[in-house]
C-alpha cells in the first residue's frame, strides 16, 4: 500500500484528538459507520498510541494515520502501534530521511514550495499543506500546480465541510484533512449521533 492509494480512499481525513480509551468503540463505529475509511489520530494525547492499537484491532479494515509526529522516537513508536501511515506538520532533513527508512507510507507537512522541494528531494510526491489556511489556502496550492503538477497536496488546517469542497476541485488536491468531523467537543459529549452525520457528509465528498 503506497500513500497515493489511501489518500485516493478518502476525499476527507478526519483528525482527531482522542481524550481517552474510553470512547474509542463508539467513536470507531461512528466514523465507519459514516463510511468513512482512513483517519487520522494526532499524537498528542498520552493515550493516542494505545488507542490507534484499540482501533485497528476494532476496525482492521480501517486505515488509521498517526499525525503530529514531530520526531523518529516519534515514527518508531507509531509504527510499534500499528500504524497504516505516518502524517507531521512539517519536516526536518532528519525527520524525512525517518520516514523513509520506515517503510511506511508517509504524508510530510509542508507549508511552502521550498519545504515541498526539500520532501520532493526526499522521495516524496504527496504532501499535507499545513496550516492550510493560514498559510495562503487555495491561491497557494494553484500556484503551486503549476509548477509541480506531479505532486498532490493534503491540505489541513482551518478547513471545514463547505471550504473542502473548494479545496478537492483543485487537481493537486486528493483529499483534505481536518477536526470539524469528530472536533473535541463532540467527543466529550458522547455525540456519536452528529459524528457519524458528520462522516456521512465527509465521505460524501469527491
Ligand atoms: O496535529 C496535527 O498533526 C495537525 O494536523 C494539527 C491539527 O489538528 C489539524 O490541522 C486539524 O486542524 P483543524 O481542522 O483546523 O482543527
Amino acid at each position: 500500500m503506497n500513500i497515493e492509494t489511501i489518500l485516493s480512499n478518502a476525499s476527507v481525513i478526519p483528525v482527531i484528538e482522542i481524550p481517552n480509551l474510553d470512547v474509542v468503540s463508539e467513536l470507531v463505529a461512528a466514523l465507519t459507520g459514516g463510511g468513512l475509511k482512513v483517519i487520522e489520530l494526532t499524537l498528542r494525547t498520552d493515550c493516542a498510541l494505545e488507542a490507534l492499537s484499540t482501533m485497528k484491532a476494532q476496525a482492521p479494515d480501517l486505515f488509521i494515520g498517526m499525525g503530529t509526529i514531530l520526531s523518529e522516537d516519534d515514527v518508531e513508536k507509531s509504527i510499534d502501534a500499528g500504524a497504516d501511515f505516518l502524517v507531521t506538520p512539517g519536516a526536518s532533513l532528519s525527520l524525512l530521511a525517518a520516514l523513509k527508512s520506515a517503510g511506511r507510507p508517509a504524508l510530510p507537512g509542508v507549508a511552502t514550495v521550498s519545504e515541498a522541494i526539500t520532501a520532493i528531494d526526499a522521495g516524496f510526491n504527496a504532501l499535507k499543506f499545513f496550516p492550510a489556511e493560514a498559510s495562503g489556502g487555495l491561491p497557494v496550492l494553484k500556484a503551486i500546480h503549476a509548477v509541480m503538477p506531479n505532486v498532490s497536496f493534503c491540505p489541513t488546517g482551518g478547513i471545514d465541510a463547505k471550504k473542502a469542497t473548494d479545496y478537492l476541485a483543485l487537481p493537486n488536491v486528493p483529499c483534505v484533512g481536518g477536526s470539524w468531523i469528530a472536533p473535541k467537543n463532540l467527543i466529550a459529549n458522547q455525540d456519536w449521533n452528529a459524528i457519524e452525520h458528520n462522516a456521512k457528509i465527509a465521505s460524501a465528498l469527491k
